[in-house]
């Protein structure tokens, strides 16, 4: 055999691997470098300023919508999402960069069609949010939330919330109570209601609201009412199933938190008139 001819085979030669003084030669070029670093700077101005527009914005937005009455609240007590990023609008916490909207979300209304839940139906609605209301009519009217049936975002289910119910969305705002002597005297809605909502609440992972009221405080001896006070109340007067109701209401909200998880607040709405106060809370 020749030994001139050329192997059949020759590996390849390896290429050396960049070293570093090459690398920075190559980043120091064409003034790369600088460059980069401007757009890095660009890059943190937008998101650093971003945030801090929108919150002028939004402030600017809320500025024309007067606040009926001190918010002195039933929070330090009750409510554990101090301290926690809210969905709302003007209390988000984290920095949220443009094009990244707030995620729509699916909203229970108990209680809808009545007064307070029709307004906050309308709020909700108008914020983006898909709005499932429940209701069974027995203080409130299908007109109130009439206006919204043709929007594909807005359901309306006709049930007691006495039973149970299954549906699947983000946070549940629990208004459904008897809220007028000749109504609520016949009506377990409160405690059963409450139950249920709860439940569904925690088998889901929603977020709950509870719409309190001050009269949980009875015949309250202190003015106003602060959250650690405890009330000075009667159990076996004419109104107080209504008082009991919503006591024990917020008594099993608190025990879902402890017990089971579920993100619970509870409000005061007769110092919470305002549904866009409402809107924030969850
Ligand atoms: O068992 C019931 C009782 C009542 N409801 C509904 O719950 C709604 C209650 O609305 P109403 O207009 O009567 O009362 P309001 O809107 O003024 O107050 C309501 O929201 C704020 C809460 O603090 C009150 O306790 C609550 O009743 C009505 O639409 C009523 O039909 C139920 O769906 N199930």
């Amino acid at each position: 055999m020749p030994t001139t001819l050329s192997p059949p085979y020759s590996p390849k030669t390896l290429k050396h691997p960049r070293s570093l003084p090459r690398s920075l030669n190559y980043l120091l070029k064409e003034q790369r470098l600088l460059f980069i670093l401007v757009g890095i700077l660009i890059g943190s101005t937008f998101f650093i300023l971003q945030p801090s527009l929108s919150r002028l914005n939004s402030s600017d937005t809320h500025s024309s919508i007067p606040r009926l009455f001190p918010v002195t609240n039933r929070e330090s007590l009750s409510n554990p999402f101090r301290g926690v990023s809210s969905y709302g609008h003007g209390k988000v916490s984290g920095r949220v960069p443009v094009g990244i909207g707030r995620r729509r979300l699916r909203i229970v209304v108990t209680g809808g069609a009545g007064f307070v839940g029709s307004h906050l139906v309308d709020k909700l609605i108008a914020r983006g949010d898909d709005v499932i209301v429940i209701d069974n009519f027995f203080t409130g009217r299908k007109e109130n939330v009439a206006h919204h049936f043709r929007n594909p975002r807005f359901e309306l289910i006709r049930h007691d919330v006495v039973e149970p119910i299954l549906l699947e969305v983000d946070q549940i705002y629990h208004l459904a109570c008897p809220a007028s002597p000749v109504h609520y005297k016949f009506n377990p809605t409160n405690v059963m209601g409450t139950l249920n909502m709860l439940g569904l609440a925690k088998r889901i992972g929603a977020r709950f609201l509870l719409t309190s009221t001050s009269e949980v405080y009875g015949d309250p001896l202190e003015h106003p009412q602060k959250e650690t006070y405890w009330g000075n109340v009667n159990p076996i007067g004419e109104r107080s199933c209504y008082d009991e109701g919503k006591r024990t209401a917020e008594t099993l909200a608190m025990d879902y938190h402890r017990g089971a998880d579920v993100e619970v607040t509870d409000r005061d709405i007769d110092l919470y008139m305002n549904c866009h106060e409402m809107l924030n809370l969850l």
